[in-house]
């Protein structure tokens, strides 16, 4: 229930952009009922007119007065209603589809917008394919709901209603007769749409299941292969596959039972309104022609009348599904921003020093990850982070740059608490280079001026022959226009991080942030890496991630962190000489290489 009225909250926020559609749909919705629940009137009145004119054409006393005049009126009326109820709904549909697709086009630019707002922490605590299906599935469900299922919901409430009004003003026993039927009909409707539901979010679940077995199998086609896994993996799909089927197979059964199960009962209840209809006629309740009329007006209304119960039951796992999916939007919309202080101090460049003070951190409440790091480099220095996996390298990287707040302690700048700074000016004088570097889809030259879209063609080609990936630039077949993205692109992981190199010494950051890569890099280009490093970051403040400790040697500072706490500090000659963890470290990776 929670999550219906924060849905009806989410589509009000959204209908009420567009007031004066919504009010001439409202209007529509009115005019196409009262049109639709009046022509069955004239439709009975119509047949009221000719059986007059029969009963006056076959008695000879009569058959000089009678005309058809009346009936041709009545006819006129009822195909004036028929075709201005048709009017009127088309009218409603292009309204209907016009705010559904801007609504629609709005939750998505809104959300966009929104997911540029978001903190890191949303992105580590969320799987791309989660949020990639609020834009795809969630957004989907939404617009077809609109479509086919929300205004359709208040048409048929409104058509109901009209009916059963239009019934009473003509004939309250007639209406009586009509409508009796409801209760059980209503049973009906029920339980066929709960089983039906019961076996769509099955479907939906298992849907779910084999789409994740598919990603996984994607994702790890590697390790089927070189284990020779296939027939396993095949057999595996096909039980995921199986129970896809069965679950949609009966809720497509006890969805598509409805229609028959309602057309049965309206003809049913045209059946008793006919039956008690004819014996008012033959108890002489009415003349045999207002019977007849009346007969052919409430058999009109009794098929009507089930319309709106059918229709809104159909819709319902539709309606169901934009809930949910509203549901979820609403819960990103909730999500924190990242906040830049009112009136923060604009960084302008690092004077002295960049210091973590006592910090510590943990990326949960009841799990803390950094215990007291105190680490400080001084303008122009090179520091080597280092430390097994998991012990909080990464984690020391990502409060530099403010992705998250310190528990306690602080990150300054100068002196000065990042949290106090102005986000956007810290953010552009730090430049990171991360281990996965990311290219987007674009020419090469779009890649490297990322960050400084007005480079002129010398600074370009400058960047990247200091990253050392000038040459390789060059040996594409369009050079710099060479179209590239992440998924399908020429460059290896090494020489996608020289890229990242490149578009991070046109930023010419103050601070520089580098995680180097060494996982999946041939020794050609990790030795390009290397110097592609030190001329980035040659005379620049910068914090190393070092995988390989021959890369650091010549680190002003080498910071050795273990389970979040720095256990040694100093340059390499001084690690070496205290003959700790450090240089046990080198002293085993020496025995590698
Ligand atoms: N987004 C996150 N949410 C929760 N815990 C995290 C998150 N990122 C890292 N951690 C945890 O924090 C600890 C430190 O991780 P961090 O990535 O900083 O280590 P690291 O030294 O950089 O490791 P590696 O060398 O493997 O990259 C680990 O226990 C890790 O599981």
């Amino acid at each position: 229930m929670k999550d219906f009225w924060q849905a009806i909250k989410f589509f009000a926020h959204y209908f009420k952009r567009y007031k004066f559609g919504m009010f001439l749909v409202g209007f529509f919705i009115i005019l196409s009922t009262y049109l639709q629940v009046k022509a069955p009137v004239y439709m009975g009145k119509a047949i009221q007119e000719m059986g007059n004119y029969i009963f006056l054409k076959l008695n000879p006393m009569t058959a000089a007065t009678a005309n058809l005049d009346k009936f041709h009126h009545a006819l006129g009326m009822m195909l004036l209603f028929v075709v201005s109820t048709a009017g009127a709904m088309l009218i409603m549909g292009v309204l209907q589809s016009i705010i559904s697709a801007n609504s629609v086009n709005d939750m998505r630019t809104g959300l966009f917008a929104k997911l540029q707002r978001m903190t890191i922490r949303y992105f580590d605590e969320h799987q791309d394919g989660e949020i990639l299906a609020r834009f795809t599935s969630d957004l989907d469900n939404i617009f077809n709901a609109m479509n086919q299922a929300i205004f359709q919901l208040f048409s048929q409430i409104a058509l109901m209603v009209g009916i059963i009004m239009m019934m009473f003003q003509q004939n309250v026993k007639m209406a009586w007769i009509t409508i009796a039927s409801t209760p059980l009909a209503l049973l009906i409707a029920v339980v066929v749409v709960m089983q039906a539901k019961k076996y769509v979010d099955l479907q939906q679940k298992e849907v779910g299941h084999l789409n994740g077995y598919i990603n996984e199998q994607i994702n790890g086609e590697r390790v089927i292969i070189t284990n020779g896994l296939q027939s396993k993996s095949i057999n595996q799909f096909v039980k995921h596959n199986e129970q896809v089927r069965s679950a949609t197979y009966k809720g497509q059964v006890w969805s598509g039972i409805l229609f028959p199960l309602m057309s049965g009962m309206s003809l049913i209840n045209t059946a008793i309104v006919i039956f008690f209809g004819g014996s008012m006629a033959l108890n002489g309740d009415l003349s045999r022609s207002a019977a007849l009329g009346l007969i052919v007006m409430f058999m009109s209304f009794s098929q009507q009348y089930y319309q709106p119960i059918t229709n809104i039951t159909s819709t319902y796992n539709m309606l169901q599904l934009a809930v949910t999916g509203a549901h979820r939007l609403s819960e990103v919309f909730a999500q924190d921003d990242e906040i830049s202080p009112a009136n923060g101090q604009q960084l302008t460049g690092i004077k002295n020093e960049v210091t973590l003070e006592d910090v510590h951190f943990g990326y949960k409440q009841d799990k803390e990850i950094l215990h007291g790091v105190s680490i400080d480099v001084q303008k122009g220095q090179m520091v080597a982070l280092v430390g097994p996996t998991g012990s909080g390298k990464t984690t020391v990287m990502n409060l530099l740059n403010r992705f998250y707040d310190v528990t306690s302690g602080a990150v300054k700048f100068d002196g000065v608490d990042v949290r106090e700074m102005d986000l956007q000016s810290l953010r552009d004088h730090v430049g990171i280079v991360l281990q996965d570097s990311v290219l987007f889809s674009g020419t090469v030259r779009d890649n490297i001026v990322f960050g400084k879209p007005d480079a002129t063609d010398e600074e370009v080609t400058s960047a990247a022959q200091q990253a050392n990936i000038h040459d390789f630039i060059m040996s594409l077949p369009d050079g710099y226009q060479t179209h590239v993205d992440d998924e399908n692109s020429v460059f290896s992981t090494g020489q996608k991080q020289l890229l990242s190199i490149a578009r991070t010494i046109l930023t010419n950051p103050d601070l520089l942030i580098l995680d180097e890569a060494t996982s999946n890099v041939d020794t050609v280009t990790e030795a390009k890496i290397q110097k592609a490093m030190e001329a980035v970051i040659s005379g620049r403040t910068s914090f190393v991630i070092a995988h390989r400790l021959k890369t650091i040697l010549s680190a002003d500072k080498i910071v050795v962190l273990k389970d979040g706490n720095v256990i040694e500090q100093g340059t390499h000659t001084e690690l070496l000489s205290e003959q700790g963890f450090y240089a046990n470290l080198y002293t085993s990776q020496m025995v590698f290489e």
